[in-house]
């Protein structure tokens, strides 16, 4: 569940994608003291201020005063919240942050999921060398893991797994539950593809529409059958704007002509439509000035905490602050954990 406090950070709503709307305290406050006026107010005049007149009245200034209570209260609960979770193979409660947290009905719920990667090795078709050796490594949802190393020791070829563009010559990838004990407490289920957004290196070079709405639908299904999805994904696509804080650049607008973080948002938004259980970015801030990437390291404070997220980058510097968990990969693809800053 969205904490209020993680949401409500920088006036900024997650869930929602967009700014948190909440009336002041004092505006519950007031009304409520103006509802509970007209309770001691002579029954038999009408009093100004609530228009109420005559005894019976008094119990609809009761229900007034319970109703603005009560309103307060649930905008201000995590309750509010629910509502706006996603539909996901994965709880939306992580391991990193909090394990026990109370659920609407104040029972205690501490499960959490991961994103499991075990011993995968990785020989392309026809060749004779593993790329990937032996590769493990287990990512708690709603956090941003890195991976680092030199140039040709895997690390795109391992995001290719993830994302079920290519399949491990051994080994296994898939989702595991676990209760608070860390033990798993259901068996596993695998990662579909289609639960992964992934973000290549320059995305912008691989847009093919002219405008900006063209660009974001341009996977989506074709075929009249696919009613129920497409609608799904229009729904998202409002959220996935704002999410990536697109929404002052209008949808007749030329991808092209955006600048290069503004390209970048574009490229996560596409993604963030479907909502993925884990989100694949390589290479995020290659290629942009600083103050592009300084925006996208802005953005990806901001996704990390409703999404799980795994970068690979060189940027090590420029991401620390937001990394959860790193690996560094050596050549002969073999993937070690090496916590930041090396
Ligand atoms: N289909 C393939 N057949 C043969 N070799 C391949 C294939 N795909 C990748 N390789 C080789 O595997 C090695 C790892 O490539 P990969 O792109 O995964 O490295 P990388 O760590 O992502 O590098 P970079 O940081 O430069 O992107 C490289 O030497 C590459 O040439």
């Amino acid at each position: 569940m969205i904490q209020k406090e993680e949401r409500e950070e920088n006036g900024f709503d997650l869930a929602t994608g967009g700014d948190l709307i909440r009336p002041p305290v004092v505006v519950y406050v007031g009304l409520t003291v103006m509802v509970a006026y007209g309770l001691v107010e002579d029954d038999d005049d009408v009093e100004p201020r609530t228009g109420f007149k005559d005894d019976d009245d008094v119990e609809s200034c009761v229900g007034v005063t319970v109703v603005v209570m009560a309103s307060y209260v649930a905008l201000s609960s995590p309750i509010h919240c629910k509502q706006f979770e996603f539909p996901s193979l994965i709880s939306r409660k992580s391991r990193s942050r909090v394990n026990f947290r109370r659920t609407q009905a104040g029972v205690i719920s501490c499960d959490y999921s991961c994103i499991e990667v075990r011993d995968v090795c990785y020989r392309p078709p026809g060749t004779q060398l593993n790329i990937l050796n032996g590769v493990s490594f287990s990512l708690p949802e709603k956090s941003l893991g890195l991976i680092f190393g030199q140039s040709g020791s895997g690390k795109t070829t391992l995001l290719q797994l993830l994302a079920g563009l290519s399949k491990p010559t051994s080994g296994s990838i898939y989702v595991q539950k676990y209760g608070h004990d860390g033990k798993p407490n259901m068996s596993s289920e695998p990662l579909p593809p289609e639960r992964v957004g992934i973000v290549f290196q320059f995305p912008e070079r691989y847009f093919v529409a002219d405008n900006v709405l063209d660009e974001v639908i341009f996977g989506w299904p074709r075929q009249s059958g696919e009613l129920q999805l497409k609608e799904y994904l229009a729904l998202n696509l409002q959220r996935a704007v704002n999410w990536v804080g697109l929404s002052g650049i209008s949808l007749d607008k030329d991808p092209h002509s955006l600048s290069g973080g503004y390209k970048r948002r574009l490229a996560l938004a596409i993604q963030l439509v479907q909502i993925p259980d884990l989100l694949i970015l390589d290479e995020p801030l290659a290629g942009l000035d600083w103050k592009a990437r300084a925006d996208v390291v802005k953005l990806l404070k901001h996704l990390k905490k409703e999404l799980t997220i795994l970068v690979v980058s060189h940027d090590l510097k420029e991401l620390v602050s937001l990394v959860d968990q790193s690996w560094r990969m050596d050549m002969g693809g073999v993937l070690m954990e090496e916590p930041l800053p090396v």
